[in-house]
């Protein structure tokens, strides 16, 4: 499994403890950045990994900021990303249960780091489970294909 990963400054910490566990845990990490606790923007991290991800360069995608939400909405905006944030492991299973997501966002400022590494296994472990979700990601895939180019 190929993980992209990034953050802004909000996140650099977090980010930097889910990458070593990954790489404690074998599992293939490209850091998209950012690399220091300077200030920056974190769309421009959320676009590094939305396109990696939406390009099928990786498996799948982790985004941290300071709440997990501006990497979100930013993450959506391209075509193909199903992100979704997450602050517990029960959603962070179903939305690749359900909703297939493809990218995780998670804020440092909410989410402490033993919860994070928990929703990042299962993230990581869920499987899509297809069905009536497929039809639903189809309608997704509907609304994208109306409003994106
Ligand atoms: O949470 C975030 C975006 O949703 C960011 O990481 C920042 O925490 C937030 O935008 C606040 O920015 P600041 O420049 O650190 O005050």
């Amino acid at each position: 499994m190929k993980i992209a990963i990034a953050s802004d400054h909000g996140g650099f910490k977090l980010k930097d403890i889910i990458k070593k566990h990954l790489e404690a845990r074998k599992i293939e990490v490209k850091d998209f950045g950012t690399f220091s606790e300077e200030s920056c923007d974190y769309t421009d991290f959320a676009l590094l990994v939305a396109e990696a991800v939406a390009k099928g360069e990786f498996d799948k995608g982790i985004l941290v900021c300071g709440t997990g939400i501006g990497m979100s909405i930013a993450a959506n905006k391209v075509k193909g990303i199903r992100a979704a944030h997450v602050t517990d492991t029960f959603s962070a299973r179903a939305c690749v249960e359900h909703n297939n997501a493809n990218i995780i966002t998670l804020g440092e400022r909410i989410t402490g780091p033993g919860v994070a590494i928990d929703i990042i296994e299962e993230f990581l472990s869920a499987k899509f489970q297809g069905g009536r979700h497929q039809r639903r990601i189809d309608k997704i895939m509907e609304i994208e294909n109306r409003y994106m180019k």
